[in-house]
């Protein structure tokens, strides 16, 4: 069950209202492995408390594959060209882990043109640190956020009903998914799509060079020990960064020890 940003663009944006909603009913993306020269890039931030699902959605949305058992401690950033109403979009993704998330992470989010928050329904604390998030997030953005609860297969350990994430999405004008990234819900593309349309709509001129990706090989990234600060594949891209070289290049810090096993 979902609520999209037609619903809630009056209270978030009123810029581009109508080109959004146009975007939006015309919603057809897929993953690619390359795009056209100058592509839009456009930025998105994962946050959350630690456990909730952020890698396992990040991957699941750009692979369709779901990682099962892997654990990290760092940021991770994620390149990948993905097609939007026939348009080419180079979408950049940061994991902001949890783990060692002591401080609100305001270089992510001020980074990215749009946030996801995730919780999963089977941890309240979760939930709190969702809500908590929302409400730090608008002093120090205006980009476009979407609440997402994980983990919906779970509903036997359920913590969190959906009508109170609906609610709190509402509060905050934000659009809000109930998903299950272990069994691939549909509304787990939708609320990228979402996302990402709305974001573009408010940078529609942040055109970039486009860079080549490979999936595959992005995963056997994530699987591998590889320590190299950026894997450049035909498909993805997983950028292992300094945490200082989020102001001079605006990319993203990043994790370490991270090891993850692949499931289809
Ligand atoms: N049952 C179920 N398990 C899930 C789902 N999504 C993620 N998981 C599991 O939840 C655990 C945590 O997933 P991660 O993606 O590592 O969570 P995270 O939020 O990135 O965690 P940190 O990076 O440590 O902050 C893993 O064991 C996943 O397999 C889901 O939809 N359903």
């Amino acid at each position: 069950m979902s609520v999209g940003f037609r619903e809630a663009l009056p209270l978030h944006n009123n810029r581009n209202r109508q080109s959004c909603a146009f975007l939006i009913s015309g919603l057809n993306m897929k993953t690619e492995d390359r795009g056209g020269a100058n592509a839009p890039r456009v930025r998105i931030a994962v946050l959350g408390k630690i456990n909730v699902g952020k890698s396992a959605l990040t991957v699941r949305y750009l692979t369709r594959r779901f990682i099962g058992e892997y654990r990290s401690n760092t940021d991770l950033l994620y390149r990948q060209t993905v097609t939007i109403s026939n348009t080419p979009v180079e979408v950049e993704i940061i994991d902001v882990s949890g783990e060692t998330r002591d401080v609100f992470p305001i270089e992510p989010i001020q980074w990215a043109d749009g946030c996801i928050v995730v919780y999963s329904i089977t941890d309240k604390e979760s939930f709190h640190y969702a809500i908590d998030a929302l409400q730090k997030l608008r002093p120090v953005s205006s980009a476009p956020v979407i609440l997402l609860a994980n983990k919906a297969d779970l509903d036997h350990l359920r913590q969190v009903d959906e009508t109170e994430g609906r609610n709190i999405a509402n509060q905050n004008g934000c659009p809000f998914f109930e998903v299950s990234v272990a069994e691939n819900s549909n509304d787990i593309y939708q609320a990228f799509e979402v996302l990402l349309n709305e974001s573009r709509c408010i940078h529609p001129n942040n055109a970039n060079k486009i860079r080549k990706f490979s999936v595959t090989k992005m995963i056997g990234t994530l699987i591998g020990t590889n320590n190299k600060c950026q894997q450049q594949t035909q498909g993805g891209t997983v950028v292992v960064c300094q945490k200082s070289d989020l102001h001079r290049n605006r990319v993203l810090k990043r994790r370490q020890n991270f090891t993850a096993t692949a499931s289809l």
